[in-house]
């Protein structure tokens, strides 16, 4: 079954329709991007799956359930995670205390005004296996707003992490990044798919980061689902060559 499933799916703002008739599968465990040029309907595509509002038409399931209507917070719980949603990094405060935030919410423990020593040892071991995985611990105690732009992201999907997502949506990983933090995020994208094996949608526009770790790739164009399939169908498909070199004049 897939994890996160579309059927004919669209959405109209006023007389736009700014995706139409959109069915797509994900399967558990697939590392899917979404493509495609301005304006083609990934912010919508994301907006639609992560609750922020209904489709006009068609359904949306996650894990076999219907899911339409249902707001954002609602769909964290339940393990759809979204960096930006819940990427308020605190900035006057260290890469630790926000992880440490993130967990004692991700744990139900963030309103208890004193925690046992075992559950703080627990909330420990989860921050400390999360800088980890994730080589935060030079910047542990380095205050988040003092962070270089590309070590903020990480810092952000380690706060997604801490809530143990079943599907994570990455908006544009790379963007506004510099090659070393882009072959960086490239590296974590790929270890967080095949070392924990966490269903990822992420839109991006790198097409050399794409073609590196997708499984598959949804291509979208002028709110039509133009194209889908793994990298090598996708690079060899004339639509899409047509759909990017329109978009390139
Ligand atoms: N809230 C909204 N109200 C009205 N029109 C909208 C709204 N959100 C998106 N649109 C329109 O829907 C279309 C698709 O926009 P969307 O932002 O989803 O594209 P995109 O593929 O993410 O583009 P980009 O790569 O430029 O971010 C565009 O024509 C956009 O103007």
């Amino acid at each position: 079954m897939s994890l996160l499933s579309l059927k004919n799916v669209t959405r109209r703002f006023g007389s736009l329709s700014a995706l139409s008739n959109i069915s797509m599968e994900v399967p558990q465990g697939e590392l899917r991007a979404v493509i495609g040029p301005n304006g083609a309907g990934k912010t919508t595509l994301f907006n639609l799956i992560s609750g922020f509002f209904p489709p006009s038409e068609g359904e949306l399931l996650f894990d076999g359930q219907s899911v339409k209507g249902v707001p954002p917070e609602k769909l964290v719980h339940r393990g759809m995670i979204r960096t930006f949603q819940i990427t308020e990094i605190f900035l006057d405060l260290s890469v630790y205390e926000n992880l440490e935030i993130a967990v004692e919410t991700a744990h139900g423990l963030n309103l208890r005004p004193w925690l046992s020593p075992a559950r703080r040892r627990q909330v420990r071991a989860h921050i400390d296996e999360l800088m980890q995985t994730l080589h935060l611990e030079d910047l542990a105690y380095r205050m988040a707003g003092e962070l270089a732009h590309g070590d903020q992201r990480v810092v952000e999907i380690a706060i997604a992490l801490a809530r143990e997502p079943r599907l994570l949506l990455l908006d544009e990983p790379t963007a506004g990044m510099g090659d070393e933090e882009t072959d960086r995020m490239t590296d974590l994208i790929r270890h967080l798919h095949q070392e924990r094996g966490i269903t990822m949608l992420f839109i991006e526009h790198d097409m050399s980061i794409i073609f590196n770790v997708a499984d598959r790739i949804t291509v979208l164009d002028n709110g039509h689902l133009l194209a889908e399939g793994t990298p090598a169908e996708i690079s060899a498909n004339a639509d899409v060559q047509a759909a990017y070199l329109g978009a390139a004049r």
